[in-house]
């Protein structure tokens, strides 16, 4: 399966609560060509979210229009894989057969399945995990078959939300490196929901900031760093602080509304 470009046009998403209707999403056009790497920023409740369900399928916007290549969205397809950031494994299945569970949907043969299991079991450092259950692994080893399950359904798009949220430092250095290889390797699209700034520039070709409710992209920048990335390098400091400033302005309007909401209880 060859990679699409994305094309999301004129998205809106609007919630109906009982507090009445939210916007959460308003007018977003973004253009992502195939295997760019783009990470979506932004505060907690920026849309986010909503944003990478809608393009996943689960939740499909009350206007605009999203497609992959000529393919218009209209629900979850094999060209686009999830990774949560809740591990989201079966519990009751080993590692090994949590990774081979969408190849038997898929009806492929035992053969090859083991093959393809086996080949992304050692690409992400799990081949001796492989009898393991997901209780009596780590949460870095968790997420890692969590990626390893999509990367065998072998979607040319993968949308991650926050996967890496829940993880140390040092883990989720190792895990940002792993996916770096892994998209290097594969041309995969990733687009990757993120609060921190330093994982999105370490991470992407572009990061799109999103503005507090309604989200709306605030400001769309191409990382111009070459990879690896160093954290401690001048140009990436400034971007860092140029980016936390868009941040900061989005957080205190989260703050505010929450103020303002408080005031009316
Ligand atoms: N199913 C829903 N019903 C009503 N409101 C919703 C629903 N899903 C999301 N929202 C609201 O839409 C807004 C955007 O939520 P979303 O989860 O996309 O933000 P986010 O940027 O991903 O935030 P976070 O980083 O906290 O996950 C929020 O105000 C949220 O409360």
């Amino acid at each position: 399966m060859s990679a699409s470009p994305i094309h999301i046009e004129g998205v809106d998403k609007v919630f109906n609560s009982a507090a009445g209707e939210l916007v959460a999403l308003k007018e977003i056009k973004l253009e992502i060509p195939a295997g760019q790497f783009t990470c979506l920023l932004g505060p907690s409740g920026c849309g986010k979210s909503t944003l990478l369900n809608a393009i996943a399928g689960f939740a499909l916007p009350t206007r605009g229009t999203i497609r992959t290549g000529a393919h218009a969205v209209t629900g979850p397809g094999p060209e686009r894989g999830m990774v949560f950031q809740e591990y989201a494994l079966f519990p009751w299945m080993t590692v090994e057969q949590n990774v081979a569970f969408g190849l038997e949907i898929k009806g492929l043969d035992k053969a090859a399945i083991a093959a393809t299991v086996a080949r992304l079991l050692e690409m992400l450092s799990l081949g001796d995990f492989r009898q393991r259950f997901p209780k009596d692994l780590s949460g870095g080893m968790r997420q890692r078959v969590a990626i390893a399950r999509v990367l065998a359904l072998d979607s040319p798009i993968m949308l991650m939300d926050e996967p890496f949220g829940a993880l140390d430092a040092l883990t989720r250095r190792n895990l940002q490196d792993e996916l770096l290889r892994i998209w290097a390797a594969t041309g995969k699209t990733i687009i990757f929901v993120t609060h921190s700034i330093e994982e999105a520039i370490y991470l992407a070709d572009r990061i799109v900031v999103m503005t507090y409710r309604p989200g709306t992209v605030k400001r769309d920048v191409m990382v111009d760093l070459a990879r690896l990335r160093d954290p401690a390098a001048p140009d990436f400091n400034a971007l860092k602080r140029e980016l936390g400033q868009l941040v900061m302005e989005e957080q205190q309007r989260h703050h505010n509304d929450e103020l303002r909401m408080a005031a009316v209880d």
